[in-house]
């Protein structure tokens, strides 16, 4: 077992009969919905609902029952990996381009489960460029915005286009350099016209499951 799958399994333990669970994107979230997948045929009652339409699919392919949002009140628990986790645990998301609706379900979540490889454990958020989800009209003038605010950016590309995300949006993926602020950051982007949220994930984590390359597991929370 590779120490995502590690770090999954463990969070899987936490579902119980009767849960709204939250399926993550990734593939370190893959494992936990495969997992997800194993216990509802084993017999666990659950519902899901997933943060991306390829977490959807899968969930899908696992035989894992899905919930319409609408009728959605309060998640139990998410599980959903991170591209960095900082001391304080927070974090860059979106790596996997999913973290407008991964965001909404963490935010929905009465426990937001975080599952990582020892790799993803940093001393401060940034060496992973932080992806923002910015709508294609004028995205240009939204590019500007972002360098003014000290970006060094791409416009992220899939097949020799640009990448859109499930919600029909661009991604910029920015260097900041190390996020010391991740809070603070996080308003100025979200306040940039043209931008519909960002990878910073601040005082949302209820707990991070990392797995080691050793085969142990740690369990971090404030
Ligand atoms: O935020 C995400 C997708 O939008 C993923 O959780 C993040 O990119 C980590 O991915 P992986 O588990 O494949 O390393």
């Amino acid at each position: 077992m590779n120490t995502k799958q590690i770090a999954a399994e463990k969070a899987v333990e936490l579902i119980q009969d009767g849960m709204i669970v939250g399926l993550g994107t990734g593939s370190t979230a893959y494992f936990a919905i495969q997992k997800i997948g194993q216990r509802v045929q084993e017999g666990l009652n659950i519902q899901a609902v997933a943060s991306s339409k390829a977490s959807e699919e899968l969930a899908r392919q696992f035989g894992i029952p899905l919930l319409p949002f609408a009728d959605v009140e309060v998640i139990d628990i998410t599980i959903d990996g991170a591209d960095e986790v900082d001391p304080n645990l927070s974090l860059i998301k979106g790596g996997g381009g999913a973290l407008l609706r991964e965001k909404i379900l963490a935010g929905n979540s009465k426990r937001f489960i975080v599952i990582v490889d020892e790799t993803k454990i940093v001393p401060a958020l940034g060496t992973f460029p932080l992806p923002v989800e910015i709508v294609p009209f004028a995205y240009e003038l939204t590019v500007r915005k972002l360098q003014a605010l000290g970006a060094q950016l791409k416009i992220r590309e899939a097949n020799g286009t640009h990448y859109i995300t499930d919600n029909g949006n661009l991604i910029a993926d920015c260097h900041f350099g190390d996020i010391t602020d991740p809070e603070t950051l996080h308003q100025q982007l979200n306040t940039t016209p043209g931008v519909v949220d960002n990878g910073l994930f601040v005082h949302m984590t209820s707990q991070v499951i990392v797995g080691h390359a050793d085969g142990t597991l740690e369990i971090l929370s404030n």
